[in-house]
């Protein structure tokens, strides 16, 4: 299957390229970029280098030749294009926030007009796997609301509150270098930011209230001096007490059919490069504390992307995703 990475020269661009280079049935046959159009893939993604020969193109998407396409743009420009892909029956994943949001509440939330609304299935496989096989359009999940509603599935409808604190790697910034960024901001310190009006709250929303449950939801993001991974810590309260047993035994049954998510003790380092979401729990009665750990770039966006085309297109759900992490 021929491949098109629209936004090929940013970060989940270059990790759409690193993780489809080893897939059995797709191969990229276009990279766009606006800015880096006729230079190879490799002067900018150096990692690729000897596994690709593609040169960056920058042309239209009514001009690009593929069975299938990978939206890498930032939110609002995905919507200037998804249209036309639709129309030209080019499968879509969009990795963008674009079309994850009800279109009044990506209004609200995002403060722009939204041009091309349309209905797409919201593409976390482990809650939404038949729409999303049914699907020519799917909207990826945002990074943190990954990590985050995967952390409270199991239990979320025993809950009334949900309290998400979340540690992120700086590449979920994307590769425009800014303040926030900028090195001596980021490296050897550790901050909050966004405390209470982060724009993924309304996603996690979303999720939790299609889990049947009534939870308010909570978040506070944190920036990690590292480039990969969120580490969240959900603080669940509960309706009534759970014993730890119960409670974990809650989780071995959501989740024993997913190859993806792996119940044991979350760490950054041993989801590093791959599509894996590593939870655990511990519950102390009427609170338990869930964990959970995803590479921001893979589980949060580019393999989490793979993963959905891997469904839409009747593949093995983990072609191309069977990587193990980097330990030590
Ligand atoms: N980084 C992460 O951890 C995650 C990112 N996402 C989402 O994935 C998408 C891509 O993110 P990421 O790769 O990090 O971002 P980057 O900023 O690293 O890359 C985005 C790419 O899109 C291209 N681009 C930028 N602006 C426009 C525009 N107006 N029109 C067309 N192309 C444009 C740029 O290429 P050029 O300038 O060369 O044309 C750029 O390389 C975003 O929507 C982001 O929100 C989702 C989950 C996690
Ligand atoms: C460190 C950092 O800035 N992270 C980003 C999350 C990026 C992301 O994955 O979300 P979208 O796909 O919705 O853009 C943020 O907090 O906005």
């Amino acid at each position: 299957m021929h491949i098109a990475i629209i936004g090929a020269s940013g970060y989940t661009g270059g990790e759409l390229m690193r993780l489809l280079a080893n897939h059995p049935s797709a191969e990229v046959v276009c990279a766009t970029s606006r800015k880096q159009g006729g230079l190879p893939v490799a002067a900018v993604h150096p990692h690729l280098r000897g596994l690709t020969d593609l040169a960056f193109q920058n042309i239209d998407v009514d001009d690009i030749d593929a069975d299938f396409a990978f939206l890498a743009v930032p939110h609002t420009a995905a919507m200037k294009v998804a249209g036309a892909l639709l129309e030209r029956g080019i499968k879509t994943v969009d990795l963008s926030a674009d079309y994850r949001l009800p279109k009044d509440i990506f209004e609200k939330v995002y403060g722009v007009p939204h041009e091309a609304y349309f209905d797409a299935p919201y593409g976390l496989p482990e809650l939404h796997r038949d729409e999303v096989r049914d699907a020519a359009f799917v909207a990826n999940p945002g990074c943190f609301p990954t990590g985050a509603t995967l952390a409270v599935a199991p239990l979320a409808e025993h809950a009334h509150t949900i309290i998400f604190d979340s540690k992120t790697g700086v590449t979920g910034a994307g590769n425009t270098p800014s303040e926030t960024t900028h090195y001596p901001n980021v490296g050897d310190t550790f901050s909050a930011y966004k405390w209470t009006k982060h724009r993924h709250l309304a996603e996690m929303k979303q999720e939790v209230a299609k889990l049947g449950s009534g939870a308010r939801c909570y978040f506070t993001p944190h920036l990690l001096p590292v480039n990969r991974g969120i580490l969240t810590t959900a603080h669940i309260l509960l309706n009534e007490p759970m014993e730890q047993g119960e409670v974990e035994a809650l989780y071995r049954k959501f989740y024993e059919d997913e190859f993806f998510v792996r119940y044991q003790k979350p760490t950054l380092a041993a989801v590093r490069g791959t599509n894996f979401c590593d939870v655990a729990v511990e519950s102390e009665g009427d609170r338990v504390v869930a964990v959970s750990a995803i590479d921001n770039l893979v589980k949060g966006a580019s393999g989490q992307a793979i993963q959905n085309m891997n469904i839409m297109c009747g593949f093995d759900e983990t072609a191309g995703l069977r990587l193990a992490g980097m330990l030590p």
